[in-house]
């Protein structure tokens, strides 16, 4: 059976005093979400620590935005697996395009980093994605399975999320169709020796989309950016009918 997993990516988004206000705002809605689905928020490091004291008790999960490949080092600006799983994380974003566009992040580190994280016990959320050039070469499927068949390296599929961000639907409020995305996820399905992977969508999910998206059989839940910045809206769509 698989996971449904509901995550708020909120990049570099919020304060502290930010989350509290959040939380004020959105823990009352989870009354009404059902037992099976997995809500995740992904805050930026200085979050953590107050999401952790905050939501205990509470059916919230908390997940990280990176993890480096070693258990400790001189690696200024990197987070160790074992810094996040002492104050309670238990799933950490690996291979965001973000982090593959603007810091370097290539397939090898990615594959790196999706090990160590399984090594602590962490659950990655591997993201994978091509942006608008390559979908208009038609170069989707060849881009998506280069990208499995490199970051999956001794990778264990049974302790793993993966999600598919078309990077052109990122941000842009440009969704990629509901059917579309439920194909290209079927397509990553098929490449998995593990096929009761959850594998999330992601790309411009709101509350007008939801609904749709979550409609598709092949689609286990969202990665979402802009709208998990605001309880209402992230309430929504964890409360997805
Ligand atoms: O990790 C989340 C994705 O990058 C999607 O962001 P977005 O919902 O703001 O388009």
């Amino acid at each position: 059976m698989r996971k449904i997993v509901i995550a708020g990516n909120w990049k570099m988004f919020k304060t502290q005093a930010e989350t509290q206000d959040f939380l004020r705002g959105f823990l009352p809605h989870l009354d009404e979400t059902p037992e099976e689905r997995e809500v995740l928020l992904c805050p930026p490091f200085t979050d953590l620590n107050i999401l952790s004291q905050s939501l205990h008790g509470s059916r919230v999960q908390l997940g990280a935005q990176n993890v480096h490949w070693e258990d400790s080092g001189a690696y200024t600006g990197e987070i160790a697996a074992q810094m996040l799983t002492e104050i309670g994380v238990r799933y950490v974003i690996v291979g965001h395009s973000e982090r593959r566009q603007f810091f370097g992040e290539t397939d090898e580190t990615v594959n790196l980093r999706l090990k160590a994280a399984q090594k602590h016990g962490l659950t990655p959320v591997l993201c994978v994605g091509e942006t608008k050039q390559q979908r208009d070469a038609g170069q989707t499927e060849s881009l998506i399975t280069t990208q499995l068949d490199k970051d999956l390296v001794n990778v264990d599929q049974d302790n793993l999320v993966i999600a598919y961000e078309p990077i052109w639907a990122i941000g842009t409020g440009d969704t990629c169709e509901a059917k579309e995305a439920n194909r290209v996820i079927g397509l990553i399905r098929s490449q998995l020796k593990n096929t009761n992977v959850s594998i999330q969508y992601g790309g411009s999910v709101k509350p007008n989309n939801i609904d749709e998206i979550m409609a598709q059989p092949e689609i286990d839940g969202v990665l979402v950016g802009g709208a998990s910045l605001e309880p209402e809206s992230f309430a929504r769509i964890v409360n997805y009918q």
